[in-house]
């Protein structure tokens, strides 16, 4: 039996699944948890990613492994190959003015406009806005940029043994950073319409000019090993970027390529991060020779991972809420509400993402203070609309709608409808109607939406699962509980070994009829056009 491995570095934890790469069967898992927060040090994920290794068994047995991940990250790297900063998330809203001006200089409309040329409008939560802000208020550091990576090209990059000389075996080489379609149109300076970069953005965005990676061939890359260890020397002396370098960003290359393999890490003794202590302790290795695929933006890797297919809505509900087809031309949104991504096998995959999502119910049920079954079992006693309360749930400010600096509204409270049944379904049904707006926008720009797949964390929770079918006007249907970007990425390492998609099955637990009522999203629009109290 051919083993695969997939990764799904994401906002929350880092898990991987370990497949057979011929039937896709379930071998082994394993998973470690990442900081809170919306700006993190990337060794985090890294220290996170052989802690999850170490808890699904090891690699040794594995022949190939792919990377999904969180989208959007600013990882910033100078020429010695570190850190230059904590790399600000998807989730961090710090850079909601640079979108603003980067619209403003580049235009919203027409075939120079922003949408036109990269499938979406720049936002918060894209790598562009976060560079200009990094220009802005961070001077010194855009300076020292020597290349620019999301999280999964990041950890992709480590993998294949590549990272600062004193924590790497091969060293800082940039130009072995590669990434794919679905994640560099996260970017808003990758163009899934062109298929390439576009440089005058990324140049608007950190005001230096950028350059795709060349990529490392095997061959050369075997002689620099031995120049480099036959010196004794490292490329730690490469001082900061030549005034007027190019930034290097990773190259793009499609699902199926292998970028390389991994080179042998850690071992028996612990792994211990220099620059943090509180990685001591933590083992894991990494063995030589896994091939290594180009990985993905976590949605993408979703929906490979349910083999989704045109007509197949997917609803989302983790940290983030997504809302996401596939399609087989790309799609541009002059509004800004759906974002036109590439998918991570040669397609597209228009999205809507909320910033608020599974953490609505995490939040009311610690208000409640109850777990997620009696939580669920509240919800559910509740009727349909919640005696009239509604929650419009922007508790972090919002990407979809873009109000950055909103809260969260509680409307439709009476001494009747005040109750916790009343509340806890009004946290779903909030949640849900932001989602189904999502599919509607993504349905207004002709998009086919015949059957949604519902999947993330709280997809497991029964009541979120009938008051789907309360809100949206498809059938829903539910995947059986699992982890579908790492899975996703698993397809894809099994691609890039035998050269072909795979054909693994999907399965289901839930297949819910609609169900609609009218009432949860008319009183719902009715809560939201009150508008919300902006964040102190
Ligand atoms: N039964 C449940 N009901 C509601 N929320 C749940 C349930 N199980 C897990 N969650 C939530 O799902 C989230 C994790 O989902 P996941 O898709 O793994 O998120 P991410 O990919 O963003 O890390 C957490 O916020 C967790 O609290
Ligand atoms: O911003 C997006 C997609 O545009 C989010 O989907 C992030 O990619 C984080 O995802 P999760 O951690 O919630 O999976």
């Amino acid at each position: 039996m051919t083993l695969v491995a997939g990764v799904d570095s994401s906002t929350q934890s880092c898990k991987i699944v370990i497949r057979d790469a011929e039937t896709g069967a379930f071998v082994r898992s394993g998973r470690a948890s990442h900081p809170d927060g919306t700006e993190v040090d990337p060794a985090a994920w890294w220290n996170a990613l052989l802690a999850a290794i170490r808890d699904a068994g090891g690699l040794d047995d594995v022949a190939a492994i792919s990377i999904g991940g969180q989208q959007h990250g600013m990882v910033v790297l100078d020429a010695r190959g570190r850190v230059i900063r904590d790399a600000l998330l998807w989730n961090d809203t710090r850079s909601a003015q640079a979108a603003i001006d980067l619209l403003a200089e580049v235009g919203a409309d027409g075939p120079d406009g922003y949408a036109a040329r990269v499938g979406a409008l720049p936002v918060a939560s894209f790598t562009a806005t976060k560079l200009r802000w990094l220009r802005d208020a961070e001077p010194a550091n855009a300076e020292r940029v020597a290349a620019v990576a999301l999280p999964h090209d990041w950890l992709t990059w480590r993998l294949l043994g590549y990272g600062p000389a004193d924590e790497s075996p091969l060293g800082p080489e940039l130009d072995a950073l590669a990434t794919d379609r679905s994640d560099a149109s996260g970017t808003s300076y990758w163009s899934p319409a062109a298929e390439a970069y576009d440089l005058d953005l990324f140049e608007r965005a950190l005001g230096r000019p950028g350059v795709e990676a060349v990529g490392v061939a095997e061959a050369e890359l075997e002689e620099e090993l031995t120049e480099v260890v036959g010196e004794g020397g490292t490329n730690s002396d490469a001082g900061d970027p030549a005034p007027g370098a190019p930034v290097i960003l990773p190259r793009v290359v499609p699902t199926g390529h292998i970028v390389g393999t991994t080179v042998a890490h850690g071992g028996d003794g612990a792994y211990a991060d220099p620059g943090h202590p509180d990685t001591t302790g933590i083992t894991g290795s990494i063995p030589a020779g896994i091939l290594v695929g180009a990985g993905m933006g976590d949605n993408a890797g979703a929906a490979l991972g349910l083999d989704a297919r045109p007509g197949d809505v997917v609803i989302s509900i983790g940290t983030s809420g997504t809302a996401f087809a596939v399609t087989d031309h790309p799609v541009a949104d002059l509004t800004g509400t759906v974002a036109g991504f590439a998918d991570a096998a040669g397609g597209y995959l228009p999205i809507v993402v909320t910033l608020n999502a599974a953490r609505i119910l995490s939040s009311i049920s610690e208000l409640l203070s109850v777990d997620y079954d009696e939580f669920a079992r509240l919800a559910l006693a509740a009727a349909p609309g919640a005696g009239g309360a509604v929650l419009v749930p922007y508790f972090e400010g919002e990407r979809t709608p873009n109000l950055p600096h909103a809260t969260a509204t509680l409307a439709g409270l009476t001494i009747a409808s005040a109750s916790r049944e009343n509340l806890a379904r009004a946290a779903i049904e909030g949640m849900l109607c932001g989602l189904a707006d999502g599919v509607g926008a993504i349905r207004s720009l002709g998009v086919e939406t015949e059957r949604l797949l519902l999947v993330g964390g709280a997809a497991q929770n029964a009541a979120v699962q009938t008051v789907a079918a309360q809100v949206f006007d498809v059938p829903v249907s539910v995947p059986t509980p699992g982890e579908y970007v790492a899975d996703g990425a698993a397809r894809q390492a099994a691609w890039t070994l035998t050269g072909s998609r795979p054909t693994w099955p999907v399965t289901f637990v839930a297949e819910l009829a609609v169900d609609t009522v009218p009432q949860i999203s008319e009183q719902y629009r009715r809560a939201q056009a009150l508008g919300s109290t902006p964040r102190a």
